[in-house]
């Protein structure tokens, strides 16, 4: 070949390249708007089908007004106040505990710290009979009998822990109505296993002594929740059994499948729906870069305790893994922050311990996975860190609106950093949507624009209100310079092709010091339009190889990128 004909070749292909590039670069863009279009129609799609359901169940939709005057007003203001200390209702309560005690089913979803236990607690002592709640957590159900014994109202539980003393009175008291009892709680496991109390419920139900029922954490029924829970899926036998009592099911978040979803698997499609906003004006969220060195990353934690919260105000960091949580606890503690851990591998009086430790404020700061999650009813957290990231926004909300259920401002912090994310990935790969509810989050914590606040009120398909500079976005909106990293991307891109192509395996660290050598090899960063792998197949293997490398490529990009 002649050096002219090499020239010339030389000249065609490397206009084929920009020619190439030119058309990624189209393709990008074009789906960057598909998704965001994709997002947009979903959205519709949901509401389309929420009036849908509306429509057929007219009595639903029917405009009634919850606010009274109801002939049994007086008695309950009397209760709010005098039983339960409350001087006035807060957004919905008193609508709610009209409606269930105008005998309707009633799906409640409110923010944490909003107030939903008084919506089923105040009815359930007006009304005549025991109340039934079904609650998921055994600290949960423990921390609300305390409370209301504590206010004078005959409230048990029965649960593998109840003494057999108290299990035969509550066992009269719903068989032949003897003894004081107005409220009981229970776990979902006795309504799905045990067959004694079911028949006496049924007992119960036929004197006519059942006034309602009460479903906490609601959200646990369905699939597409984020804690699902299997003996939840069989409460639907409640209604089934009891038709004509009301039921009240209660939950912080549900985005609207999952809300359609509780209504089918409760059986209350004729329900009253109450929802309150997710907004929780006195949170400021705000996200951070991670390091890659996880002594620096303590060394910022700590600081950001010790400088911000100098008087012990409690507050829980979040982790990843036990092990982490272990030594970040041990960490904290080397630099003089009073710290415990909590997680699953624990035995159950340790975990107590550093629980209760923690809520009488004797611990500043509990270093938990995310099995320290609900029933943590503790008012004043005034801090939620996350050491990384959650796996989806709907855990993220959750999580972090563990601070300040005072109503007193906290402060929700984030570190993030792209190596955290093929972690995650890998753990809810199987899960429903679980990709793409990992990559929602990722998104917001890689966005340098979008209000913190907007993205919830987006995801729960809200509409927008205003953040009064209560996060990172609004309150620091400093200039942010754009950088093209599509040719970055590009090289990733083909580098995780070549090694799907040839069946190989490959860490990000392993990834990113592929992609510096590649670099170094062309000198310039140029897609290697050539090796093209085959994506193709409908197999499930190639499905999930596709998925994975789609999984490894968001968090490395980002990686080399940033
Ligand atoms: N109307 C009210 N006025 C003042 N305080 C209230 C009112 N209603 C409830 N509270 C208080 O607010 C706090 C939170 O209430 P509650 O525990 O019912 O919240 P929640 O909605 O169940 O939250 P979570 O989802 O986090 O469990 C409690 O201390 C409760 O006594």
């Amino acid at each position: 070949m002649e050096n002219y004909e090499v020239l010339e070749e030389l000249h065609n292909v490397e206009a084929e390249i920009e020619d190439v590039q030119e058309q990624i670069r189209a393709l990008i863009e074009r789906q960057e708007r598909l998704y965001e279009r994709k997002s947009e129609l979903n959205s519709i799609l949901e509401a389309c089908k929420e009036s849908e359901n509306e429509a057929n169940n007219a009595s639903s939709s029917t405009v009634e007004n919850w606010d009274g005057p109801f002939e049994w007003d007086s008695e309950a203001a009397d209760l709010r106040l005098n039983i339960f200390g409350i001087s006035s209702y807060r957004a919905n309560q008193k609508e709610i505990i009209n409606a269930i005690l105008s005998g309707r089913d009633v799906l409640v979803i409110m923010a944490a710290g909003g107030g939903k236990s008084l919506c089923y607690q105040l009815p359930a002592v007006l009304r005549n009979g025991i109340a039934l709640v079904v609650s998921p957590l055994l600290s949960l159900i423990q921390d609300q009998v305390m409370g209301l014994t504590a206010l004078g109202i005959p409230a048990y539980m029965l649960t593998s822990t109840t003494s057999k003393e108290n299990e035969k009175f509550i066992y009269k008291a719903l068989e032949k109505g003897e003894g004081e009892l107005k409220i009981l709680y229970v776990t979902p496991e006795k309504i799905s296993k045990s067959k004694r109390f079911m028949s006496k419920l049924e007992k119960c139900h036929h004197a006519g002594r059942l006034s309602l029922i009460s479903i906490d954490e609601a959200h646990c029924c369905s699939q597409w929740g984020h804690d699902f829970r299997p003996d939840y899926k069989n409460l639907g036998i409640l209604k089934t059994q009891f038709p004509n009592v009301p039921m009240i099911a209660l939950t912080a978040t549900a985005t609207q499948r999952v809300q359609n979803d509780l209504v089918e698997m409760l059986h209350i499609r004729r329900c009253i729906k109450f929802v309150s906003t997710v907004n929780r004006p006195n949170l400021f969220y705000m996200v951070k870069e991670k390091s890659s060195v996880s002594k620096v990353v303590v060394d910022e934690i700590a600081e950001f305790i010790q400088e911000s919260y100098p008087n012990r105000e409690s507050g829980i960091v979040y982790c990843f893994s036990r092990k982490e949580c272990e030594l970040v606890a041990k960490e904290l503690r080397e630099r003089g922050i009073s710290a415990g851990h909590y997680h699953a591998d624990m035995d159950v009086n340790d975990r107590e311990k550093v629980h209760m430790r923690w809520s009488s404020n004797r611990l500043q700061v509990i270093v938990g996975t995310v099995s320290f999650g609900m029933g943590i009813n503790k008012p004043d957290v005034r801090f939620v860190i996350h050491h990384s990231l959650s796996k989806s926004m709907e855990t993220y909300y959750q999580e972090s609106g563990r601070a300040g259920r005072d109503g007193l401002p906290s402060e929700c912090l984030l570190y993030f950093r792209p190596g955290d994310v093929p972690r995650q990935s890998s753990m809810v790969f199987y899960e429903n949507s679980g990709l793409q509810n990992l990559y929602d989050i990722v998104r917001f914590c890689q966005s340098k624009r979008q209000c913190r606040r907007s993205a919830f009120f987006r995801h729960f398909a809200e509409p927008l209100q205003e953040c009064n500079g209560m996060c990172d976005i609004c309150a620091f909106s400093s200039e942010v310079k754009e950088v093209d990293v599509s040719r970055h991307a590009k090289l990733m891109v083909s580098l995780l092709q070549d090694i799907q192509a040839s069946d190989q395996r490959s860490t990000m660290l392993q990834l990113v010091e592929k992609m510096k050598t590649k670099q170094k090899e062309i000198g310039c960063l140029v897609v290697n339009g050539t090796k093209r792998a085959t994506c193709g197949g409908a197999d499930l293997k190639g499905q999930i190889k596709r998925r994975r490398v789609q999984s490894l490529a968001l968090g490395s990009v980002a990686m080399v990128g940033s």
